[in-house]
């Protein structure tokens, strides 16, 4: 099975806010313009990944990842992250209607393609199914098979609401760069221990990390 990614992109200005104490204001938005770029280049590398939708309003970014082969599409209705998945899930389904559709975090830049693929292989075997993030709290990946939707229930806390409204939760060894989302110093570092793609580790260089 082949698989369209919705991929969500807050405007880069307000993105990562969490990385404040890592990443001040000047380099925060390259930083995360950087974890999308590696995610997004990762996703279309991935051979069960047939194309990748991006939902952003930031113009850099649009351009930016749609040089690396993404689709991008506004953030609308403007209701949010999970409005504006199940809004780009319904753009995908509209054009192909038997589409298999996945949400992925922008914020995966140590993401491995080969990983990527097992995920979506495992995920093909259930209507919907998801990936909890490294930390069991969250999630970095929500699936739906072909003529299932994708009912995005995204943002804290959410590997509890995916789990309870009946999507698989997917419980896979060594799948770690799918489900190590950064959203904390300690998690840049995580990713960093993992291997990061090139952009991340550019950028990354830069803010003089301890241990680095
Ligand atoms: N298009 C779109 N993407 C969003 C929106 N809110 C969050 N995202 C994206 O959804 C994913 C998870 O978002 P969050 O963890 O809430 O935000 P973040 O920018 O990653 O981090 P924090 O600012 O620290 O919360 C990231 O890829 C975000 O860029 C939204 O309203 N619209
Ligand atoms: C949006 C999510 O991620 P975060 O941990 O970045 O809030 C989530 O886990 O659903």
């Amino acid at each position: 099975m082949q698989w369209t990614l919705v991929i969500p992109l807050k405007p880069l200005a307000r993105a990562k806010s969490r990385l404040a104490d890592t990443a001040g204001d000047g380099l925060r938005p390259g930083l995360a313009l950087a974890f999308a770029q590696d995610t997004v280049a990762a996703a279309l590398a991935c051979p069960a990944v047939r194309n990748v939708v991006v939902v952003t309003d930031d113009a850099v970014a649009g351009r930016e990842l749609a040089a690396l082969g993404a689709r991008i599409v506004p953030d609308e209705p403007g209701d949010g992250l999970n409005a504006a998945l199940a809004h780009a899930a319904a753009l995908v389904r509209a054009a192909r209607p038997h589409s298999a559709v996945a949400a992925l975090n922008a914020d995966l830049p140590a993401l491995r393609p080969p990983e990527l693929a097992r995920v979506l292989d495992a995920a093909a075997g259930f209507p919907r199914a998801f990936l909890p993030d490294a930390a069991a709290i969250g999630t970095t990946l929500l699936a739906a098979a072909p003529g299932r939707e994708l009912r995005p229930a995204f943002g804290a806390g959410s590997r509890a609401r995916h789990r309870a409204s009946g999507a698989a939760e997917l419980a896979l060894d060594a799948v770690d760069s799918v489900r190590q989302d950064v959203d904390t110093g300690e998690d840049l570092r995580t990713a960093l221990a993992l291997g990061v793609g090139p952009r991340t580790a550019a950028a990354a260089a830069r803010l003089l990390i301890p241990g680095q």
